[in-house]
């Protein structure tokens, strides 16, 4: 269940020298009534931590989204119904003001923009391991858990991040904003296992959501139709309508809106054309969205901006190692070298990449190890 050269679990209270003082270790539990945050509670309320379950209402659930989302009524109540089975407090925080500056307000500027932003990075950022963590500390908590499927690395003097043990679940990609002095204050549990040992779990200790559906991408947009939810936050002036032009120029069509493109689309052009086009760049100053042919979107590297570094505050030359530019895909090869001003890298794939996405996150590995990550300016041909 766990990678055995790492020491990824939260500290054993086995292990615990004094385990008078150490059974009082205050943990709490980020809970959004789904079944990892559940067994996250399940496993560290049988070590004997001190658990307290804490659900964040973020938004307010249209009723027809209900279940579909991390913070609909339904979730709440499956969070406390996990948190009463296990015997442990339970309280709901409502962070809905944060949530809409930080995630939802930054969501719509970047579709602004016509860049394609990851708001589930924003959300780790700014509300669970900021304000949340904050809150935890406060309460007197040693440590904030979340059922993240990353692991962390206490085996040497300073904590890493590592990706999880699940390919098809790691989550670390999430993850590379965490500020450093944060990865000694969190647990996650379930970063050794897979998905399936989870549910495994889940059902052993008798769980209301051992069988809950995963919940859906973006948790904000009831139904999924994130173009119409930016549409409807977008004020007619903002949703710059455009032309849609080849990368030499001619003029294919016409659109109502940049905020309906993304770096990389195929589908929903609404062009004939005798070769599948993809949306190449978007021109936020014009409205202009240019298309390609697939190969026009290969980029040999990119630019990334308002970078975070977990693993150095800035290394003396360029360094090899992997980078992912999108949560579904796999690292590939690359060098990567820190700008002068530590905030800015600059990469070069060993082979290049096709729609790498302004808005987008690229993050860094070196094998299991998160080095840090960015914001993708823009693609380097
Ligand atoms: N509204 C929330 N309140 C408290 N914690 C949350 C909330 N949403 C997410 N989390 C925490 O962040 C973790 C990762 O969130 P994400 O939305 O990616 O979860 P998930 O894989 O669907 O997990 P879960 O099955 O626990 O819902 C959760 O396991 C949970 O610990």
């Amino acid at each position: 269940m766990q990678s055995c050269s790492v020491d990824q679990r939260p500290p054993s209270l086995e292990d615990a020298d004094d385990i008078a003082s150490a059974v009082q270790d205050r943990v709490v539990v980020a809970m959004s009534g789904g079944v990892d945050s559940s067994v996250t509670a399940g496993i560290l309320a049988g070590e004997g931590y001190d658990a307290v379950g804490i659900a964040m209402r973020l938004y307010s659930t249209p009723q027809e989204s209900y279940t579909k989302s991390c913070c609909s009524p339904d979730d709440l109540f499956d969070a406390r119904t996990v948190a009463d089975s296990l015997s442990i407090p339970f309280y709901v925080a409502n962070y809905e003001d944060a949530f809409r500056e930080r995630v939802i307000e930054y969501f719509v500027s970047e579709y602004r923009r016509g860049r394609t932003p990851n708001p589930c990075v924003a959300c780790n950022d700014h509300l669970k391991f900021d304000i949340l963590l904050q809150r935890s500390l406060a309460l007197g908590a040693s440590y904030l858990a979340t059922g993240h499927f990353a692991r962390i690395d206490r085996s040497g003097d300073v904590p890493k991040l590592l990706r999880g043990v699940d390919r098809n679940k790691d989550q670390s990609y999430f993850l590379f904003g965490l500020p450093r002095e944060a990865l000694g204050r969190i647990l996650f549990p379930l970063g050794g296992m897979t998905k399936d040992e989870v549910r495994d779990i889940a059902r052993t200790m008798g769980l209301e959501t051992a069988e809950k559906a995963e919940s859906q991408e973006i948790c904000f947009v009831g139904g999924g139709d994130y173009k119409a939810f930016v549409a409807k936050l977008l004020s007619e002036q903002e949703r710059t309508p455009g032309r849609i032009v080849t990368t030499s120029g001619e003029v294919l069509g016409e659109h109502d809106g940049i905020h309906n493109f993304t770096v990389g689309q195929r589908r929903g052009l609404g062009l004939s054309y005798h070769e599948p086009l993809y949306v190449k760049a978007i021109r936020p100053e014009d409205g202009t969205v240019v298309v390609g042919g697939r190969d026009e979107l290969a980029a040999r590297g990119l630019v990334a901006e308002r970078c975070n570094w977990l693993s150095f505050d800035r290394p003396n030359g360029p360094i090899e190692c992997q980078v992912k530019i999108r949560y579904a895909g796999e690292p590939v090869p690359c060098l990567l070298t820190v700008g002068a001003d530590p905030t800015t890298a600059f990469v070069e794939f060993e082979e290049t990449q096709r729609a790498v996405t302004p808005g987008q996150a690229a993050v860094f590995y070196q094998g299991e190890e998160v080095l840090g990550g960015g914001w993708i300016e823009e693609p380097r041909s």
